[in-house]
């Protein structure tokens, strides 16, 4: 491989079931010792674009790439791919050491025992599980597991591995504390991580870069803040999860939307007109007040919600929409709001993103 390739590429890679087009001539180039996130609502193509990648099902069209080569008419088990599972798919019958050693002592390499044992223990301390060798996988917990399950891909040296949702079976706070594990053993090993989440929150967390699948397209791809500061369409700003998205009408330069009519000096191409503010964005002012910084959004204060480092302020306006403010707990004590009042929502209008039909960036 030369040192430019990138790590693998999709070709125009097309998979379809009966009627159903899961991924959509999907383009798309990955650099070698990265993280990448692979964020996408539910049913958008995430597994099956893995599992065209592993090798586990064959695209209608399009070709594979991998490490420079042409790897689409080669069977899974010699790419040379690692894949994690979400359920872990351990063997109950066989110890940690040997669920780690499966594939090095079943796959074609079939390396001397002394190495075997030696890329074992090395691979098992990595991921923190030395001690519990001999145990089976009942009698671990589900993040020792989640390690095994890595530490089974690792053992293999693959350059590339694929992780299904990696984390969906831990707890909450295991989730954390393996978010930032899975981070650091990445790092050390010089390998490409593709991990697949429906989690904003885990996909901007995690990933040098963060690639947006939507209906079986690649939609965005780029940092976690390009993304967070300036989702392409209005889907990618729903599944992230931190805006207020209002339907209104772009006309003419001007947004009319439940907060008046707001001049807009540019928009994003977008199937449908829609303006959006981020959470953290949106502030909260008395009804009356005179000093807003844009435009005036009545809203009825519902709830709160505390979130460790920020509060989430919960209003609901008089069309029946819910809409968020986030306020970041080091911009200093939040204010006393009364539930059932009204007050009104504004926002610098320099801070909105408009989704426009008819104006193009
Ligand atoms: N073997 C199959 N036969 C028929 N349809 C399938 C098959 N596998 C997936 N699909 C369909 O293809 C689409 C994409 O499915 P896929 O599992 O890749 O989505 P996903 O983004 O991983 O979803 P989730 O987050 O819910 O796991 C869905 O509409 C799904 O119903």
């Amino acid at each position: 491989m030369k040192q430019s390739d990138p790590i693998f590429r999709l070709d125009g890679v097309t998979r379809r079931y009966g009627n159903l087009t899961a991924l959509d001539s999907i383009d798309f180039t990955a650099e070698d010792n990265s993280y990448i996130s692979l964020l996408g609502p539910s049913g958008s193509g995430k597994t099956s674009l893995l599992r065209v990648i592993a090798g586990f099902e064959a695209p209608d069209s399009g070709r594979i790439w991998f490490q420079g080569r042409d790897i689409t008419d080669l069977p899974a088990h010699e790419r040379g791919i690692g894949f994690v599972f979400q359920n872990f798919a351990l063997f109950p019958h066989l110890t940690i050491f040997e669920n780690v050693a499966f594939g090095l002592r079943n796959g074609a390499i079939n390396p001397p025992e002394a190495e075997i044992i030696q890329r074992v223990k090395e691979t098992i301390e990595m991921v923190g599980l030395t001690g519990l060798e001999d145990r089976n996988p009942d009698q671990i917990s589900g993040g020792q597991k989640q390690r095994v399950a890595l530490a089974r891909s690792l053992v293999m040296q693959p350059k590339l591995v694929l992780l299904d949702e990696p984390l969906g079976a831990l707890d909450a706070n295991l989730r954390e504390r393996m978010q930032t594990e899975l981070r650091t053993i990445r790092e050390r090993l010089d390998v490409t991580f593709l991990h697949v989440t429906g989690s904003e929150t885990e996909a901007l967390a995690m990933g040098d870069k963060v690639a947006v699948l939507d209906s079986g397209r690649i939609v965005q791809f780029g940092t976690p803040e390009e993304i967070y500061d300036a989702p392409i369409i209005s889907d990618v700003a729903l599944f992230l999860n931190r805006f207020n998205l209002f339907d209104g009408t772009l006309k003419d330069g001007v947004f009319h939307g439940a907060f008046g009519s707001v001049p807009v000096s540019g928009a994003r191409a977008n199937e449908t007109d829609v303006y959006a503010i981020r959470y953290d964005r949106t502030q909260i002012f008395d009804t009356g007040s005179t000093d807003l910084p844009g435009p005036a959004l009545p809203a009825r204060y519902l709830a709160s919600e505390y979130l460790g480092s920020s509060i989430v302020f919960l209003f609901e306006t008089e069309d029946n929409k819910t809409v968020e403010v986030d306020h970041h707990l080091s911009l200093g004590e939040p204010r006393d709001l009364e539930v059932g009042r009204d007050y009104v929502l504004s926002w610098s209008p320099e801070q909105a993103i408009v989704f426009g039909k008819e104006l193009a960036r």
